[in-house]
């Protein structure tokens, strides 16, 4: 449309804007009423000029306009195909899932035929040992010395332990007996070919349960134990002699002292404190539902040298600074050895004094070594030294002095 001036009303009319045609209405009306030809001119040609920007501005607005719609159109396009491609991705992705969780499920149903074929091979095992067990139990009068040259002293060893399973049978003679064959066992080796000894001794020794009369002693190996914790008890315990549980007839420099309160026995003037203490009392440090846990030791005596050695294996139950042992810990088993010793020295004693230096922190789990020597006996104290070392000796963990402080019956009671 442009702003050129019309030559004819009529032609006008028919061809410009609405607010054009009515200026023309009214000059019209004004000719009807005999006004100036010239001056309605004039003031259609000034109406006509004002329109002409009006227009200018109206042809600017409807280009851009126009411009947009078609942006928006080449939008609509490219969306509709990224809509296309965002589809087929999707159901390419669906089908990769469904391919995916398939063939996991195939794994899942793999591994599970698997485990149960191993359970049950496991399991007709086990059957097969225990039926040939049972069967050498049968045959063979096991209190008779010729049934161990019979059977060989691997199965020997076996018919013990699997009678004190089956019995619970676990008296400490029973568990010696175990203990002893396997020491043969172990100084021959031409007898246990394919026998893991070691590894028996941790599952088949089973110890009386806390239901038991006969209180569980602590201080045997159990299926927690490292290797090195193993390795030592073996050392220390191959230098006990361990025919019977009555202390009077220990022979070897070395006694392995059990967990529970008949270590009084073996204290000076024990059987009469054995006698005043509880029979089930027995010393805190012993986690007895979770082996390994807290604190796994065992102690052995030299009665000779007047020493005492300690193996103690530290769970995570125990830990201070993170992956170490927590000094209170360390203070608590120094206490425990170096008052089991004043206790075997000079009776009934309590703990009046204890120094300790921590030199190297002792990292959780391991085992570790206290050395407990008798320093000098005053009168009622007994000076006692501790040393605590790694495994192989090369490192001081700590060192301790301690002071115990003989006491009377009457005095422990009335604490
Ligand atoms: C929980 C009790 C356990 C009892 C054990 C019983 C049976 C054992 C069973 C199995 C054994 C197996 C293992 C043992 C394992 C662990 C043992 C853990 C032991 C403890 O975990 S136990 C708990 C902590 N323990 C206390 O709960 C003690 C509280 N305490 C007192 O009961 C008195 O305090 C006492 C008796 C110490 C003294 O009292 P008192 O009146 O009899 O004698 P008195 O004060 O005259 O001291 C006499 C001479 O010791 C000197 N002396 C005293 N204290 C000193 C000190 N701190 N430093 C340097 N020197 C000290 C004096 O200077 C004097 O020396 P001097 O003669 O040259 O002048």
């Amino acid at each position: 449309m442009t702003a050129s001036m019309p030559h004819a009303a009529g032609a006008a009319a028919a061809e410009d804007p609405p607010i054009l045609q009515s200026g023309l209405h009214r000059s019209r009306t004004v000719t009807h009423g005999h006004a100036e030809p010239e001056s309605e001119v004039a003031t259609m040609k000034k109406t006509v000029m004002g329109i002409g920007p009006m227009l200018q501005s109206l042809n600017v607005m409807n280009e851009e306009l126009r411009k947009r719609k078609d942006n928006l159109l080449r939008d609509k396009l490219v969306l509709e195909e990224s809509i296309v491609t965002c589809n087929k991705e999707k159901d390419e992705d669906t089908t990769k899932l469904s391919e995916a969780s398939e063939s996991l499920k195939k794994l899942k149903t793999e591994h599970d035929d698997g485990k149960a074929n191993a359970q049950k091979e496991i399991e007709s095992l086990k059957q097969q040992i225990l039926d040939r067990d049972k069967a050498i139990c049968a045959l063979v009068d096991t209190t008779k010395a010729e049934a161990r040259k019979l059977c060989g002293l691997v199965i020997w060893y076996r018919i013990i332990t699997h009678k004190c399973r089956k019995t619970r049978d676990c008296s400490l003679s029973s568990v010696l007996r175990v203990e002893q064959t396997l020491r043969i066992l172990k100084t021959r080796p031409s007898l246990h070919t394919g026998f893991q000894a070691d590894k028996l001794i941790h599952t088949t020794v089973r110890l009386p349960g806390i239901f038991s009369p006969r209180p569980r002693d602590f201080s045997l190996p159990n299926s927690s134990w490292s290797p090195k914790m193993m390795e030592l008890y073996d050392h220390y315990n191959s230098q006990c002699d361990l025919e019977t549980e009555d202390i009077e007839s220990q022979k070897g420099p070395w006694i392995r002292l059990p967990s529970y309160n008949r270590i009084l026995k073996y204290a000076k003037g024990g059987v009469y404190l054995s006698k005043i203490m509880q029979s089930k009392a027995r010393l805190f440090t012993r986690n007895v539902y979770q082996v390994g846990a807290s604190f796994e030791y065992v102690i052995f005596l030299n009665k000779e040298e007047k020493k005492c050695v300690c193996l103690f294996q530290a769970g995570h139950l125990l830990e201070g600074p993170p992956g170490h042992v927590h000094g209170g810990a360390i203070a608590t088993m120094i206490d425990t050895v170096t008052g089991t010793h004043a206790t075997f020295l000079s009776g009934l004693v309590v703990t009046a004094n204890l120094n300790i230096n921590y030199r190297n922190a002792i990292p959780l789990g391991s085992t570790v070594i206290l050395e407990s020597t008798l320093d000098h006996i005053e009168g009622r104290k007994t000076h006692i030294n501790c040393k605590v070392t790694s495994a192989d000796g090369s490192k001081v963990h700590t060192e301790a002095t301690a002071l115990f402080v003989s006491i009377s019956v009457s005095h422990l009671m009335g604490m």
